[in-house]
C-alpha cells in the first residue's frame, strides 16, 4: 500500500479520501531535518503553506510521486526541482478563493472602523467612543491590484457596498474589467486616487516590493492598504514609516515577508494597522474544499490516473502527450513570445496549425499556446489544465484555424495576438523533429532558435543600421549572441531578431527607437 505524509494541518475530509488508497501519517510541525529523515518512506506529501519543500527534501524523497498543496500558492515548493525528479505538484486553485476575498473585505471594514482595537479596549474594561471614530467605505474608491479570482470577488462585493472601483491588471481585458464594474487604470492613477488599495497578485520579480517608499509617496494621506496576497509585495519597513509619518492612514496585512512574523515595527503602529497570521484561507469551508480537492488528486495519481490541477505537468493522456511533446514546447514558446510582443493585455489570440498539425488531434497545441501566453501573468500557476479557463476569465478571444496546405515545414504553428502594443504574429517549426525555430515574425521570414533574452526591431532595410544598433548595445554593455534580419523586399521594411546574453537594461529600448530608420523595438524574456 502507498504511504502519504501529511505535514500541515489538513481537514479530516482529505485524510478520509487518502485513507481509501494509502496509509496516512499526519506529522505536523516537523523541522526540515526531521522531514528529510523520513520523507524517503513516502509516495506522496500533502502540505499547506507551513511546510517548505526544498530541493533537499525533494532529493531525499526517493519514492515521492506527488506533492499536494492544499491551497493556491506553491511558492513554498521548489517546483522546478520536483519537475526535474518527475514529481507531480498539484494545488487547489479555487478552493479558498471566497475565504481569501472575504478576509480582505473583513480587513478593509475592520481597519475603517478600528474594530480590533475597539474590541480590545472594551475587553480591558474601557468605554472609549471618541478614539474609535471610523470612516465609511460607501462612495469611496477601492483600487484592486490583480483582478483574478480573488480580486474579482472582492470587486463584486465592494461594488455592492457602493464603492467606486479602479483596477490594475496588465493581463485582464478592458471588457472583463467593465463586466466587474471596474475602470482599468494604470498603477500610478490607482495609487493617486484610491482610498483603499487591495492587493490580489502573485509574488513575482515584478511585484516584489511593488508597494515601496516611492509608490507609498503617491498615495493619499487617507489611503489604506490591504494585503491578503503574499508577503514581500510590500516593503514592510517603508510601510511602517509611511504610517508612522502620516503619509498614508493605515494598513491591514495577512501575509508577511517572513512568516511567522518576527520582531517588527509593524506591531507597534496601534489602531492604524491590523495584522493577522496568514488567515486568508482559514475558514472551515475553504479547508474542506482544498483538502478534498487535493486529496482526490493525490489518490488519483497514486492510482495511475492524471491530476486535474497539476502545476508542473500536462493533464493529458500519455500517448497524445508523447506524440505532441516537442510541438507543445514550440507552441508554448511562441505563445510566451507573441504575448510579450503584443504587450500583455491580449484581447485576441489566433492559432493557426499548419501542415501535418492541421488535425483535431492537435488541439492540445492551442492549450499550450495559451499556457505560454499567460505565463507572464500567472508564472508556474498556469498549466495545461487551467490555461483555457484562465484565458476565458481574462476575456481573451481564441480563434483556431487549420491550414493543411502550408507545407514549408512538416508542421508549423502560427500565432497572432492583439494586445496593448498592437497586433503581432510569430510562426515556428521544428528542425530535426526537436529543435525549435522561429520562422517568421510579423510577416517577415527569419530562421532563428529562440533564446532566453531577445530583442526585435522593426526598421528600414538600409546601410549602417545594423552597425548603429550594435554600437548602441555595446555602449550599454549588452552582448549580442546572434543576429538575423528578415525582409520581404530589398530596402523595404525589415525585422531584426537578436539573441542577447543578458536582459536589456532599463531605458535602452527608447534609445534604440531613436536610431534613424528603427521604427519599433521589443524585448522579450523566454
Ligand atoms: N492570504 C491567503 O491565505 C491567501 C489565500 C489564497 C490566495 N492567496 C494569494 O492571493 C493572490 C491572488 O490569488 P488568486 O487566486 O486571485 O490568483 P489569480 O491567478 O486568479 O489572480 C492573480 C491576478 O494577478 C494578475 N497579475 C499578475 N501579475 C500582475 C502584476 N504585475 N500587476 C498586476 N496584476 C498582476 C494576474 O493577471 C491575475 O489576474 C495570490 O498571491 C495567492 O497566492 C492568499
Ligand atoms: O496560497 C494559499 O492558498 C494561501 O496562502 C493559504 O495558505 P494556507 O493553506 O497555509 O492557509
Amino acid at each position: 500500500m502507498s504511504k502519504v505524509l501529511v505535514s500541515d494541518p489538513i481537514d479530516q475530509a482529505g485524510i478520509d479520501i487518502l485513507s481509501q488508497v494509502a496509509t496516512v501519517d499526519v506529522k505536523t510541525g516537523l523541522k526540515p531535518a526531521e522531514l528529510i529523515e523520513i520523507i524517503g518512506e513516502y509516495d506522496a506529501l500533502m502540505i499547506r503553506s507551513g511546510t517548505r519543500v526544498t530541493q533537499e527534501i525533494i532529493e531525499a524523497g526517493t519514492q515521492l510521486k506527488i506533492i499536494g498543496r492544499a491551497g493556491v500558492g506553491v511558492d513554498n515548493v521548489d517546483v522546478p526541482a520536483a519537475t526535474r525528479k518527475g514529481i507531480v505538484v498539484v494545488n487547489s486553485p479555487e478552493g479558498n478563493t471566497i475565504a481569501a476575498a472575504e478576509h480582505a473585505l473583513a480587513m478593509m471594514l475592520s481597519l475603517s472602523r478600528h474594530i480590533p482595537d475597539a474590541n480590545a479596549s472594551v475587553k480591558k474594561g474601557e468605554w472609549d467612543r471618541k478614539t474609535f471614530v471610523g470612516a465609511e467605505v460607501y462612495k469611496k474608491t477601492l483600487g484592486v491590484v490583480g483582478l483574478g479570482k480573488i480580486g474579482s470577488h472582492v470587486a463584486n462585493v465592494a461594488k455592492a457596498m457602493g464603492m467606486k472601483l479602479l483596477a490594475y491588471d496588465p493581463f485582464i481585458s478592458t471588457e472583463r474589467a467593465e463586466q466587474l464594474g471596474c475602470q482599468l487604470v494604470d498603477l500610478d492613477l490607482l495609487f493617486q486616487q484610491a482610498d483603499y488599495i487591495t492587493l490580489h497578485i502573485p509574488k513575482t520579480p515584478e511585484t516584489t516590493n511593488l508597494i515601496n517608499a516611492k509608490t507609498l509617496g503617491k498615495m493619499k494621506p487617507t489611503a489604506r492598504i490591504i494585503n491578503c496576497a503574499r508577503g514581500g509585495i510590500i516593503d514592510e519597513a517603508a510601510l511602517a514609516a509611511a504610517i508612522r509619518e502620516g503619509k498614508i492612514a493605515g494598513a491591514a496585512l495577512d501575509v508577511f515577508d517572513s512568516e511567522p512574523l518576527g520582531e517588527s515595527e509593524l506591531r507597534s503602529l496601534g489602531k492604524d494597522i491590523i495584522l493577522t497570521p496568514h488567515l486568508g484561507a482559514s475558514t472551515t469551508e475553504a479547508q474542506v474544499n482544498v483538502a478534498i480537492d487535493v486529496a482526490e488528486q493525490i489518490r488519483d495519481v497514486l492510482l495511475g490516473l492524471p491530476a486535474r490541477s497539476a502545476v508542473n505537468i500536462p493533464g493529458l493522456g500519455p500517448d497524445v502527450l508523447e506524440e505532441l511533446k516537442p510541438y507543445m514546447q514550440l507552441s508554448e514558446t511562441l505563445g510566451n513570445l507573441v504575448g510579450q510582443l503584443a504587450g500583455g493585455r491580449v484581447e485576441t489570440l489566433t492559432v493557426r496549425l499548419q501542415g501535418e498539425l492541421a488535425t483535431n488531434k492537435s488541439q492540445p497545441l492551442v492549450v499550450a499556446a495559451l499556457k505560454g501566453l499567460l505565463y507572464q501573468a500567472l508564472r508556474e500557476r498556469v498549466n495545461y489544465v487551467n490555461a483555457t479557463i484562465e484565458a476565458k476569465e481574462r476575456g481573451i478571444r481564441v480563434i483556431e484555424t487549420r491550414d493543411a496546405s502550408a507545407r514549408d515545414y512538416a508542421g508549423s504553428i502560427h500565432l497572432e495576438a492583439t494586445g496593448s502594443l498592437g497586433t503581432h504574429s510569430v510562426t515556428g517549426a521544428l528542425l530535426g523533429d526537436k529543435e525549435i525555430h522561429l520562422t517568421d515574425v510579423d510577416g517577415f521570414p527569419i530562421n532563428v532558435p529562440p533564446s532566453k533574452y531577445m530583442l526585435f526591431t522593426l526598421h528600414r532595410d538600409m546601410p549602417g543600421i545594423i552597425g548603429k544598433l550594435g554600437s548602441l548595445l555595446g555602449s550599454f554593455n549588452v552582448n549580442i549572441a546572434s543576429m538575423q534580419v528578415g525582409r520581404k523586399i530589398v530596402r523595404g521594411d525589415a525585422v531584426m531578431a537578436l539573441s542577447i546574453d543578458d536582459p536589456l537594461p532599463d531605458g535602452i529600448l527608447d534609445e534604440i527607437t531613436k536610431v534613424p530608420g528603427i521604427r519599433d523595438a521589443y524585448t522579450v524574456t523566454l
